[in-house]
């Protein structure tokens, strides 16, 4: 099936090719028909970039853009069909709910009667059919974003992009809001392309996780299959793996400081075959309530460890395991993105 969103060796450069910054470098992609796909990443890595260059709003310096199959890379945003909603609402404050969410269709020249049934199909899409007659001042940050999220699917876009729509929002709200969007997206059937920097909301939402790093793909798949085998080390602190211990008998490995073990160094327990043992010493212990993270020294580096008890303090001496089936080998040693 052709993609809805296609991106060949796509790059930008702001500047000069001498001083400039490369915001994107040789990305490839290919968003599939009715998925959720999330670009993912700290700050600064090229994922605001990536969408606008997707919207057409930046022309790409390399490389070229598909929709539908069909070269776009020089077809401007108001000939792309696209539906988008920023973090902040961007609504027209004089104007109805109603007329908000009809602009893009009035602007398309629909007849009036089409306008005002998608409009009013949209709102009750996202549950303000009743407030269709009031204007945006009246709403709370959430509903505000409802109304913007209503308007981008009122013209049925072949492709919806969201820019960090969750992130003016309280961390409740955010959360609830999560599920709206997946609702409205899977209702809707559309396909989505939402940037985010938060792992969590990726995790949730995404058929596909694409990972930038200095504004290259560091990894991309479906979070399933992402979460429990990062790729690098870049990949593996993203997602807070945490660890990154030299283990006698293996390469590079990570693992979550949920899965390590400690127990105390005089137990005298046999060490189970299906984890490897080191020996540490308790540097310091954060009580958080139901667990501790306890940070352990050992002579293949720091360790860092969520245990479910408070019986440890700093300067004991403790036994770690590490289950074998928890211990994730990294492809690659991680390279800093600056030095490639
Ligand atoms: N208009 C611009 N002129 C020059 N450099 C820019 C411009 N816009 C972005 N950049 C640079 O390009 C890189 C990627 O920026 P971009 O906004 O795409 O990152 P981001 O991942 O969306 O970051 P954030 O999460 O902070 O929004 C950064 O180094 C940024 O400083």
């Amino acid at each position: 099936m052709t993609p809805v969103v296609q991106l060949d060796g796509v790059g930008h450069r702001f500047g000069s090719a001498a001083n400039g910054v490369a915001a994107v470098s040789d990305l490839d992609l290919a968003v599939r028909r009715g998925t959720f796909t999330t670009l993912l990443g700290p700050s600064g890595c090229g994922k605001t970039t990536t969408l606008r260059m997707i919207a057409g709003f930046i022309r790409p310096t390399s490389g070229r853009i598909l929709l539908e199959g069909t070269d776009a890379t020089d077809t401007p945003p108001e000939r792309r069909n696209i539906g988008m909603v920023f973090q902040s609402y961007a609504l027209f404050p004089h104007m109805t709910l109603t007329d908000n969410v009809g602009f893009g269709l009035r602007a398309r020249r629909r007849p009036a009667a089409e306008v005002r049934k998608r409009a009013g199909e949209a709102l009750e899409l996202v549950g303000l059919s009743h407030a269709a007659d009031r204007k945006p001042g009246e709403l709370s940050g959430g509903q505000q974003q409802r109304v913007a999220l209503a308007r981008a699917v009122a013209i049925e876009p072949s492709v919806l992009l969201l820019d960090e729509p969750l992130s003016n929002l309280d961390a409740r709200l955010r959360v609830q809001m999560r599920q709206e969007l997946l609702r409205v997206q899977r209702e809707t059937g559309l396909t989505a392309i939402l940037v985010t920097h938060d792992q969590d909301e990726a995790l949730q939402l995404s058929d596909t996780m694409v990972i930038l790093n200095g504004g290259r793909l560091e990894q991309q798949g479906d979070p399933r299959t992402v979460f429990p085998a990062p790729a690098n080390r870049f990949v593996a602190q993203f997602l807070g793996y945490d660890n990154f211990p030299e283990v006698p008998g293996f390469g590079p490995v990570t693992i979550r400081p949920e899965h390590v073990r400690l127990t105390a160094a005089v137990t005298g327990e046999e060490a189970a075959t299906d984890s490897v043992e080191l020996a540490g010493t308790v540097a310091d212990v954060t009580y958080q309530g139901s667990h501790c993270l306890i940070g352990v020294d050992t002579a293949g580096g720091r360790l860092n460890c969520v245990h479910p008890g408070d019986d440890f303090r700093p300067g004991e001496a403790v036994r770690i395991l590490l289950p074998r089936h928890r211990l994730v080998e990294l492809a690659d040693a991680h390279t800093p993105a600056g030095a490639r």
